[in-house]
């Protein structure tokens, strides 16, 4: 996947200005930078979520598997199938643990031969299968907050998606179910390309292959701060020997 030239836009209010990123299958991506810099908004941008917010626009090109994801006849639905999304927050639906999971392939049509199996395999690929097996028709709401991203990542592999997006998915997590989803997600990167942003830089240093460190910049008009890339890069090489001096301001802690 990649994002070609891509500027993001909330109305006139231009968040993103013309990215360029590559991102690399079965690896995990970082996305980190300082707050505003448009990480949200640019990982939005990667499964076409911007279109359900009000006045975003995303100009320039999204390439999946060949294919501008933001071309013409292109369904934003088949494109949030194969690129999934993992929240902040965990969001799981008021319902069952099961049906939480089953929800995807049924409202997607997908052909199952048996949904007791898909919710299996899906609750054994996201690490919480042992948990919860006694309590598949209990509330997810009763699970614990790293239970319940697990069982969100579940949700989102249940409908066989090519990529996962997660946007800092540890943040409400303490530091052991951090720990158990970082596990994870390199478990999942054998079979997932998987993008994330954190603000956490020793997270990206831990679980990251490659990782693009973002700023703001003052647009020389209109004074309004733009979200460009500085720098991309295998991981240790942003960490250890960034070639900005900003990125290196910024992983030493002395901005952001
Ligand atoms: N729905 C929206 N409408 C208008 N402006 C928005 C919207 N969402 C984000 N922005 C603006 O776009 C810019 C980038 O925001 P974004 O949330 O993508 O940054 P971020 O790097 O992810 O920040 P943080 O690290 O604080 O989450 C900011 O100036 C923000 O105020």
């Amino acid at each position: 996947m990649s994002a070609q030239d891509v500027d993001i836009y909330y109305g006139e209010f231009r968040a993103v200005t013309g990215v360029d990123l590559d991102f690399g299958k079965n690896e995990i991506t970082a996305l980190i930078g300082p707050s505003g810099c448009g990480k949200s908004t640019l990982l939005r941008s990667l499964n076409r979520m911007n279109d359900l917010v009000e006045g975003a626009r995303v100009e320039g090109k999204v390439m999946f598997l060949d294919q501008d994801i933001y071309a013409k006849g292109v369904d934003p639905i088949e494109v949030r199938r194969r690129i999934g999304m993992v929240f902040q927050k965990p969001n799981p639906f008021p319902k069952s643990i099961y049906d939480n999971i089953a929800y995807g392939p049924r409202v997607t049509g997908m052909k199952v031969d048996s949904m007791d199996d898909l919710v299996e395999e899906a609750l054994t690929r996201a690490a919480l299968w042992g948990e919860v097996k006694d309590k598949l028709k209990q509330s997810a709401f009763g699970l614990s907050g790293g239970q319940q991203q697990r069982l969100c990542i579940a949700r989102t592999i249940a409908v066989e998606p090519d990529v996962i997006l997660m946007d800092e998915p540890c943040s409400a997590l303490d530091p052991i179910a951090t720990m158990r989803i970082e596990d994870l997600m390199r478990e999942l990167r054998d079979d997932y390309t998987i993008v994330i942003v954190t603000h956490n830089m020793q997270q990206a240093a831990r679980v990251a292959d490659r990782t693009a460190f973002f700023t703001a910049l003052a647009d020389e008009t209109s004074g309004d701060r733009t979200g460009v890339l500085v720098e991309y890069g295998q991981t240790s090489q942003i960490f250890e020997n960034p070639r900005d001096q900003r990125t290196e301001d910024y992983i030493s802690g002395r901005f952001g």
